[in-house]
């Protein structure tokens, strides 16, 4: 073991997420078998026993990887030096809520931990921010930390991608691995547009596999009401198949997607005419470290609307959360 190792910051690391998350870290799923990682777990006071119960089970897994794990209630020493900060804690929804109705609940978390990020943080640090509602929550934290470059604030759809693989392929009676492609564009809210016009299964246009009503109807439906769908079903919303993602999405930040596609949401440079400066969903390739927005897809009148949708979704919680005072 000697890389040095990258300092990794879990908040909300008493929860259900942070709890699913660490110890996959710890292990080498996240940024490989070859290197050592130390946890930093932030929580607020309430959530300190479960965070120390959830260090005392990493202990006690003895894993090679990791180089230590420190718990803090302070975001200023939970991120001091930190190279990746996975922004998970803050309240979920329960049923019958949309994911925007916990901006007040939530959005006042992300500006003190943009700022502890921004003042105390690696200069190489990467943020990805899985708390609800994820696309205005990094907005807030990026806005709180100027003197970080923006390409490094992302926010999690990555399981909205996942789940939009995993649907087309059973819908098409092909492996997970056959499936190429696919975008989430937007928020990650009911008005996502999981688009499957440029998809391929094995090579071949999704919309030639698939009946393309159903690609444009039940399924964009089912794919957005997901995380609603697991709530009624399970009680209580998406845990492992949320931290799962959130590693998929730092894995492939930090050590390429290679030709592959996925999607993330990232600051928008005004790609596909997305308003610059909002957190919104791109198809998007990492190479070198840093994701890149695929650029040139047609995008017929459709995908248009449903783009615009989401996008105008994301533009009123922006101006919501600046009403609150919550930009900075
Ligand atoms: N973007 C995505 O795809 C998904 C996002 N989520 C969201 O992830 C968030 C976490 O979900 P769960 O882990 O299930 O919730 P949870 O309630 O089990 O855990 C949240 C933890 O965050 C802690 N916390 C609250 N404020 C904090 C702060 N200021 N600093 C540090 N920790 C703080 C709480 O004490 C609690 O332990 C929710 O907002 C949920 O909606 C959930 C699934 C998917
Ligand atoms: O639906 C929720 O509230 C949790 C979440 O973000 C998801 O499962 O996608």
């Amino acid at each position: 073991m000697s890389r040095t190792p990258v300092t990794v910051t879990i908040t909300g690391a008493g929860g259900q997420i942070g709890y699913a998350t660490m110890f996959r870290i710890a292990s080498g799923a996240m940024l490989g078998a070859d290197q050592p990682v130390r946890l930093r777990l932030l929580e607020i006071p309430q959530g300190m026993r479960g965070a120390e119960g959830a260090a005392l089970e990493l202990a006690d897994c003895a894993f090679p990887l990791l180089a230590g794990v420190e718990l803090s209630d302070d975001p200023g020493a939970a991120f001091d030096g930190a190279n990746l900060a996975m922004l998970i804690g803050s309240r979920p929804r329960t049923a019958g809520m949309e994911r925007g109705d916990l901006l007040s609940a939530n959005g006042a978390i992300f500006g003190p931990q943009g700022r502890a990020i921004g003042e105390r943080a690696a200069d190489d640090v990467r943020v990805i921010v899985v708390g609800n509602p994820a696309n205005t929550n990094a907005l807030i934290a990026q806005q709180h930390a100027p003197d970080v470059p923006a390409d490094r604030f992302t926010a999690l759809t990555r399981l909205d991608h996942n789940r939009a693989v995993g649907l087309l392929a059973a819908e098409a009676g092909a492996p997970v691995s056959d499936v190429d492609g696919i975008t989430i564009w937007g928020n990650h809210s009911a008005t996502q547009y999981p688009d499957l016009s440029d998809a391929t299964i094995a090579g071949r246009a999704a919309l030639d596999v698939v009946d393309a009503d159903w690609a444009r109807g039940a399924y964009i439906d089912r794919v957005a009401k997901r995380g609603a769908e697991i709530i009624e079903v399970r009680g209580g919303s998406s845990v492992a198949s949320a931290a799962n993602a959130a590693i998929d999405h730092v894995r492939d930040w930090v050590l390429g997607t290679g030709e592959r596609r996925t999607s993330a949401a990232v600051v928008s440079r005004g790609e596909y005419g997305v308003p610059e400066g909002l957190v919104s969903s791109f198809p998007v390739r990492s190479t070198g470290g840093a994701w890149e927005v695929v650029e040139g897809l047609a995008v017929d009148a459709f995908s248009r609307e449903r783009i615009g949708a989401s996008v105008a979704e994301l533009v009123s919680e922006r101006d919501a959360v600046r009403e609150l005072g919550l930009l900075g």
